[in-house]
This record gives C-alpha cells, structure tokens and sequence, in this order.
C-alpha cells in the first residue's frame, strides 16, 4: 500500500519539469519616445531562459529599438527591463553580459579573426593560455580553424558573420541579441547561415533574441515571434500558431500569403459566427484547384465548392500559383508541383474547394 501511495508523488525529475520555466528577460510596460514619436509604446514581453524570440515586424515598426532597450543603448522612456528578475535600466551595455551580432559584421577590421574573438575574453580578464585554448575551439566550432590569421576583409561575408557569431558566444553569455543578422547575405548563404545559427542555439542554448524584417527567417528560426506594428506588439505565438491562426489581417499578410473573402459574390460558409469587425482569411495552399467537373472529394460535405475562372498561372519551381476569378474576387491558390496533376491556364473555368475549418476569422 506504501508503495501504492508513493508512486504518486512526483519525483525530482517531474517537478523539475513541471516548474516554470523562469523568465530571462522581461519588458514590463516599455515605452521609448524619440520626441513626439513613440518608436515602442508601452510593450510588455516575458522570454524564458534558452527561448529563441524573433521580433518581425515592417521598417519603422519598433523592432531596433526594442532590442537597442534591451542591450543598453538606449533607456527606456517609461517602464522598465528586467534581467533575471532584476532591472537593468541602470545597468550599462557593457555591463549586460549579452553576445550581439549586428547585420554589417562589426567585427574590427584592424584585427585578425583569432584576435577579434580574443577581445570578449580580453574584457573579461581570462588569462591568455585560456583566451587561446577557447579561440582555437570556437574557431574549430565555426568551421574557421585555418582563418585564425586573416584579416576580416579577407573573409567572405558568410565567414564574417561566422566570426561574429563566435564572438558573440565565446565569453559564454547567457543573452544572444541578433540584429538582422543575415540581412547582408545573400539567399543562398542565407539559408546555410539559418541553419548555422540553429545548430549553435541548440548546442549553446542561449536565450536570444532575433530582430528581422525576413518572414522565413522568423519562421525558421524561432520558438515564439513577436509581431510588431507601429511601436506595439501585434501578436506574440508559435510560428505554426500564427501562420495557421493569425488574430489580424496585418499578422496574417506580413505572414505568408493570405485571401481576404470579402467580395459581395462570395458567401463564406463557415461553422464559425464571426464577431462583427471579422472578415474571413483562408491560406493559398488550402485552396484545391479542380476542373468543373472533377470527382467528388471523400470528404465533401466539410469543403466550400465555388466556381471560377483562370486569370493566370505563374509557375515557381517546386509551386503553381493560380490567380482564381470568383465573382467580385481574385483568390490566390497554390499547389505543389506533382507529376500527373491537371494544369490550368489563364481562360479555364474551374471549381475551388477548400475545408471550411480552414477559413479563420481575423481582425480587419
Ligand atoms: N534615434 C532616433 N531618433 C528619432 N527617431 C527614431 C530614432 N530611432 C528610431 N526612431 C523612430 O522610431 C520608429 C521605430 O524605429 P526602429 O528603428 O525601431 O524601427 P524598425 O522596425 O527597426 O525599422 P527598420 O526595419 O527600418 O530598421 C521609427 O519611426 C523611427 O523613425
């Protein structure tokens, strides 16, 4: 019976894991005003430690600013910033403790590569046989070993912006800010560097925050994003969260591609009452695209059948993209490419269908 009882009560491990994580970095009722214009009005955030936190947003949207509040420099004009619960409003960037890697490298350009990751470490006092030992590793980390002599000028960009991330990282703090930071690349290097940078976030587990402008690259990279319009936080969620379920038609455009059905010649059927203000939102890629007299789809009686004629098709690589005429409407759909599917073209008349738990309702 003893035993019975005792397997009740949670171990160690289990209360561990059902605590809390505990808040890293919190903004409490930040604001920032440059004179009349507020660059971040009143925001508040909470990042758990080891978070990965992206702030996407348009240009003037209030993303700089917000990670210039947190790396000192720049006070908050209201409210406060908290750093492992303690406020760091006095506190001065170079007392912060946080690794940041701007979008232009800023590494400097009069050292070698060994010596521009040596200065963190130089700050810091740690002794020069140790300042070696950890450069020699993170070079070998970044896949740099045999740049340790070069100049930054003699570097590809991508090489650059490794230097800076390892530069960022070698004194082992516990903050990671990223300002644009593969904004300098180009796609190709882009892609290799999300990939990088995800690999160092797994294998160093800092808390970081990430400022862009690049959808993808939020979307790739982060646990949670931070949607920002005008200074304020539009949408704090999952990637997945606030692609397939948006709260506004801004989150819902700034993310992906999106349909607005509000034309008068399409009635939206939905299990849904929308509140008013709503309008109904629905992904291209949710959209089927079939001629008008295809087969009847298994699951039928969940979808939205509409007519419509081809405006146009444009064909990008592993997608289709089909401009739609439905009525008042252009809906946009997209498929991916497979062998023996139907193509349309522009003239064709055919029939959309889509689930109708996949339409949502967002803020106008
Ligand atoms: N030092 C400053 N002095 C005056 N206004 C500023 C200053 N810094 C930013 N602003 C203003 O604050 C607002 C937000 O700017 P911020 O640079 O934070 O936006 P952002 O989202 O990072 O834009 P971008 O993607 O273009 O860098 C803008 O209207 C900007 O003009």
């Amino acid at each position: 019976m003893a035993l019975k009882m005792k397997s009740y009560l949670p171990t160690e491990d289990e209360l561990l894991e059902k605590a809390p994580v505990p808040a890293q970095i919190e903004f409490c009722n930040v604001t920032k005003l440059y004179g009349a214009v507020a660059a971040v009005k009143d925001i508040s955030l909470s990042v758990s430690r080891g978070e990965f936190l992206t702030i996407l947003g348009p240009s003037g949207s209030g993303k700089t600013t917000a990670l210039m509040l947190l790396a000192g420099f720049t006070t908050p004009s209201e409210g406060d910033i908290l750093i492992a619960g303690k406020s760091v409003s006095e506190v001065p960037s170079y007392r912060r403790d946080q690794g940041i890697v701007f979008q232009s490298y800023a590494l400097f350009p009069h050292l070698t590569v060994a010596r521009n990751l040596e200065f963190p470490l130089e700050m810091r006092g740690v002794n020069s046989a140790e300042r070696a030992k950890r450069v020699s590793r993170m070079l070998e980390r970044v896949r740099l070993s045999e740049f340790g002599g070069r100049m930054p000028s003699q570097l590809s960009g991508g090489q650059q912006q490794r230097v800076a991330l390892a530069r960022a990282l070698i004194a082992d703090p516990p903050i990671l800010l990223l300002d644009e930071p593969l904004g300098a690349l180009d796609r190709n290097l882009r892609e290799q560097m999300q990939i990088e940078i995800k690999d160092l976030h797994r294998e160093f587990g800092k808390t970081t925050i990430c400022v862009t402008h690049d959808q993808e690259e939020a979307l790739t990279l982060s646990d949670r994003i931070v949607v920002m319009r005008s200074g304020q936080i539009e949408q704090i969620d999952t990637p997945e969260a606030l692609y397939d379920r948006p709260n506004t038609r801004f989150v819902a455009n700034f993310l992906g591609e999106a349909n607005v059905l509000e034309g008068a010649d399409l009635k939206v059927q939905s299990d849904v009452v929308p509140s008013p203000g709503m309008v109904a939102m629905l992904r291209p890629e949710r959209i089927c695209v079939n001629a008008p007299t295809g087969p009847r789809r298994s699951d039928a009686e969940h979808r939205q059948s509409v007519a419509g004629v081809i405006e146009d098709m444009i064909y990008a690589g592993p997608l289709r993209k089909y401009r739609v005429r439905v009525g008042d409407t252009v809906l946009i759909a997209r498929e991916h490419v497979a062998s023996g599917q139907e193509v349309f073209g522009a003239g064709d008349e055919v029939r959309l269908d889509w689930l109708r738990s996949d339409v949502r309702f967002v803020t106008a």
